[in-house]
This record gives C-alpha cells, sequence and structure tokens, in this order.
C-alpha cells in the first residue's frame, strides 16, 4: 500500500537482494533496488513538518515478489522536540509555519488513526 512513514527518518536495511520497494517522484513509480551494505533513508512526516515543508516525505509502497523471500530491517527515528511535533522556529524564520504544531501524543494518534482509514494525517497539520 502506498504510504509515507509516520516519525522522522527511516532506516531501511535490505537482507537480500529481493526488489520490490519503490518511491513515487513526479507522479512515477520508481524501483529502489537493494545495495548490499546500504542503508536506504528515507525522509517521514515529522521531519516534514520540522523543517516547515523544507524536505518532504517520500511516498513508497512495496510490490512483493510472488516466488522469492524479502527481508527488511527497519528502523523508524522519532524527531519530536521537547514534545512537539512543530516547524523549528529557526526554518519558519520570519516566514509562515507550513504546519501547525501538535504535541506528540496525539500525533502518533491522529496517526495511527489516519494509518487505518487510509488517509495522510500531516495533511491534516497543513496549515
Ligand atoms: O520493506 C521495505 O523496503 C520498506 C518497508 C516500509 O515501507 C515500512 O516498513 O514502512
Ligand atoms: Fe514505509
Amino acid at each position: 500500500m502506498p504510504h509515507t512513514d509516520g516519525l522522522g527518518l527511516t532506516l531501511l536495511l535490505h537482507v537480500d537482494d529481493t526488489p520490490g520497494l519503490q518511491i513515487r517522484k513526479g507522479g512515477r513509480w520508481f524501483p529502489v533496488r537493494p545495495l548490499p551494505g546500504a542503508f536506504v533513508v528515507n525522509v517521514a512526516d515529522i521531519l516534514e513538518v520540522l523543517t516547515n515543508g523544507a524536505y518532504r516525505s517520500v511516498e513508497h509502497r512495496v510490490i512483493p515478489d510472488a516466488e522469492r523471500a524479502r527481508t527488511t530491517v527497519v528502523i523508524f527515528q522519532e524527531a519530536f522536540v521537547g514534545g512537539m511535533v512543530a516547524p523549528l522556529p529557526e526554518l519558519v524564520n520570519g516566514g509562515e509555519a507550513r504546519y501547525r504544531s501538535i504535541g506528540i501524543e496525539e500525533y502518533i494518534k491522529g496517526n495511527l488513526g489516519a494509518l487505518a482509514d487510509g488517509t495522510r494525517f500531516i495533511d491534516k497539520l497543513r496549515t
């Protein structure tokens, strides 16, 4: 299922060489081929909020292979500051905050709810 990850940074370690991960850019899907010993680093939603939209979280999906097993080690890195998910003031820098600030607990709850109904919670934070 296409999605963006909900926390800060996602580190992926593709253990075998079975392909499957794709990212969407400019409306097109591109394969991310497994690279032995390398981490794939995805920008996720909290990092998008923190940077006030300078970094965009990447939409991605996994297309399973019917014949080959596929294993990924996934590390979800949190990125909230002082209990809040909010654009960093130095990155708003006199401009406009593009996302409203929200406590991490409410954020997590909202994210799980959105995941369940196939929407993106970050869209509800846009100002
Ligand atoms: O298996 C992968 O390469 C990606 C997994 C993923 O997108 C996720 O766990 O959020
Ligand atoms: Fe993901």
